[in-house]
């Protein structure tokens, strides 16, 4: 489970995001979507005790990420935009290495698995600094599943993969949820969002524009379900920033 109760960071005087609250419940996927700089990776830097809040509080499993680190890290998987990895491992040995920390039971054979579902198994023993960019996402991922966290947390997981490993990480994501487990992640992919989450919140620069599931969405933005283009995510997500920048409009107007 991910709590996020007024959470709020600030840069010098810029709010990055501004009191944003919502909660992950396990066997949900839930998306966090918005335009660029809306705060998103904020978001989860925050989650994954990268930064520290300015107010507001951030737990995962019921642990402050902030003052019981350990326990909440214990807890979670993550996977960054741009992930790191160190290059002078191979995928195995780094693999070995996150098993033996989250002391994963039959390591060796859930490895070979990984491996085979992506299929790296011939590149298992090469230097991490000779693969695509696609090919390290996939250890990235791999990383974070192996050890079959409660909560899983990922910034924009599709950038670099190929369609195949596209649709098999979204149906691991959505299959993770499935088994009771919690998922929370950014993406730019509104169809991808659409698939998989099953509630979601849109950001725009650093505030909530809209929260809830597809349908709730839809409602709140008068979007009927139905027709070509009626029942999309994208039409909801233009609906929001549109009624967004008509509001900043109205107030800028009214200080004239
Ligand atoms: N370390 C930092 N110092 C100053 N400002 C920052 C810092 N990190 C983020 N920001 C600002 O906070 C805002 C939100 O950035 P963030 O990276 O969370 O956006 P995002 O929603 O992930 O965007 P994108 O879709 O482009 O990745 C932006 O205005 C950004 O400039």
């Amino acid at each position: 489970m991910i709590e996020v109760q007024h959470y709020t960071k600030r840069f010098g005087p810029h709010t990055a995001v501004g009191d944003l609250s919502f909660t992950v419940q396990p066997g949900a996927v839930f998306g966090l979507l918005g335009s660029n700089g809306a705060g998103k990776t904020t978001t989860i830097r925050a989650l994954v005790g990268l930064t520290r809040p300015t107010s507001g509080t951030v737990r995962v499993q019921g642990f402050d990420v902030w003052r019981e680190p350990l326990k909440a890290k214990a807890a979670f998987g993550y996977i960054p935009d741009r992930p790191y990895l160190y290059g002078k491992l191979t995928a195995r040995e780094l693999l070995r290495f996150v098993g033996q920390l989250y002391q994963v039971p039959d390591m060796e054979s859930a490895i070979d698995r990984w491996l085979a579902l992506f299929r790296l198994t011939d590149f298992g023993n090469e230097l991490l600094e000779t693969y695509s960019h696609g090919m390290k996402q996939k250890v990235a991922i791999i990383s974070a599943l192996l050890p079959d966290p409660p909560v899983l947390i990922v910034d924009e997981p599709m950038v670099g993969l190929d369609p195949h490993a596209a649709r098999q990480v979204r149906e691991l994501f959505r299959a993770h949820a499935d088994r009771g487990r919690t998922v929370l992640l950014t993406t730019h992919s509104l169809p991808l969002a659409e698939a998989v989450c099953d509630r979601i919140v849109v950001l725009d620069r650093g505030k909530v524009l809209g929260e809830g599931t597809m349908e709730e969405l839809r409602a709140q933005t008068g979007t009927a379900a139905g027709g070509v283009h009626g029942d999309s995510l994208e039409r909801i997500f233009f609906r929001l920033l549109e009624e967004e920048q008509s509001e900043q409009q109205r107030q800028v107007a009214e200080k004239v």
